[in-house]
């Protein structure tokens, strides 16, 4: 994913901040979002694998695909994924830093931006709200194949919500003088009015909707062409769209309005 921040070439430690840039990026994500979601619809709710916990060799307790993620993240961290502040991990304690030396970026966010981290909350909503709507029910026994997509899943989700934290520092840089008496006053609904753009978030849901049928079309030679009414999808569009609307917005704007609480800190 093509970084929204670039480093200034003059002071060497300010940033080129876009509203747009970081829109493009969250464009982008979305085909990744719901390339996700198709892929994860291939299996059941297989809900064994993320609901039943067993006892492991180190006397803990875990899923299956809490292991998976855990044990992922370790890994991921080692490589350097959580020095990137668009990435945030799921499970915080004991995250291991990078074994390799990291390209250093200059910042771009406020340094309290690292107590933003809304997982947990995002874990919850996908387990138990998202899923049950996207895939079919049943059990096939396929955990881990299962857990390599919601793992997918969480991450696509995680990074698009806590992309938030962007946005907030862009729209606060274009307008301090109005950003700053909300947050001393500490006043989250004039923050969240403030921040908000409807017109953008009612194109984000149709660009979601129409990726959700391009993407996920059966693709036929010689018939279903023209006829819309026999399109099979492998995602709900419509569903596509209300899992942006419902839940990936306003979660989006909960990380920006989280941000901008401290950003005077
Ligand atoms: C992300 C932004 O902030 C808000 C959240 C949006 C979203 O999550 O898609 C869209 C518009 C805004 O209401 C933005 O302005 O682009």
């Amino acid at each position: 994913m093509a970084r929204v921040f670039e480093s200034d070439s003059g002071s060497g430690c300010s940033n080129v901040l876009s509203l747009d840039l970081i829109r493009e990026s969250l464009i982008r994500q979305e085909d990744t979002i719901v390339f996700s979601l198709i892929e994860r619809a291939k299996f059941p709710l297989n809900s064994p694998a993320f609901e039943e916990s067993r006892c492991l060799d180190s006397g803990s307790f875990s899923s299956l695909t809490e292991f998976f993620v855990r044990e992922t993240e370790i890994i991921q961290a080692k490589v350097g994924r959580y020095e990137y502040p668009e990435e945030n991990p799921f499970f915080l304690e004991n995250i291991p830093h990078s074994v390799f030396p990291t390209h250093k970026y200059p910042s771009a966010l406020h340094p309290k931006a690292l107590s933003v981290n809304i997982n947990k909350q995002i874990w919850d909503i996908y387990f138990k709200e998202l899923l049950p709507l996207f895939v079919k029910p049943g059990d096939d026994g396929n955990y881990p194949s299962t857990a390599a997509s919601d793992l997918a899943c969480l991450q696509a989700l995680s990074r698009r919500i806590h992309y938030g934290k962007f946005v907030a520092e862009v729209k606060f840089r274009d307008a301090p003088q109005d950003y700053e008496p909300a947050i001393r006053a500490q006043d989250r609904e004039a923050l969240m009015k403030l921040l908000t753009f409807e017109k953008v978030e009612e194109m984000v849901k149709k660009r979601v909707q129409k990726k959700a049928e391009t993407f996920g079309q059966e693709v036929k030679f010689n018939s279903g062409y023209g006829d819309e009414s026999k399109k099979k999808y492998k995602v709900d569009p419509l569903l596509a769209s209300r899992i942006y609307g419902e839940w990936l917005i306003p979660l989006t704007k909960l990380v920006e309005v989280e941000y901008l609480l401290r950003r005077l800190d």
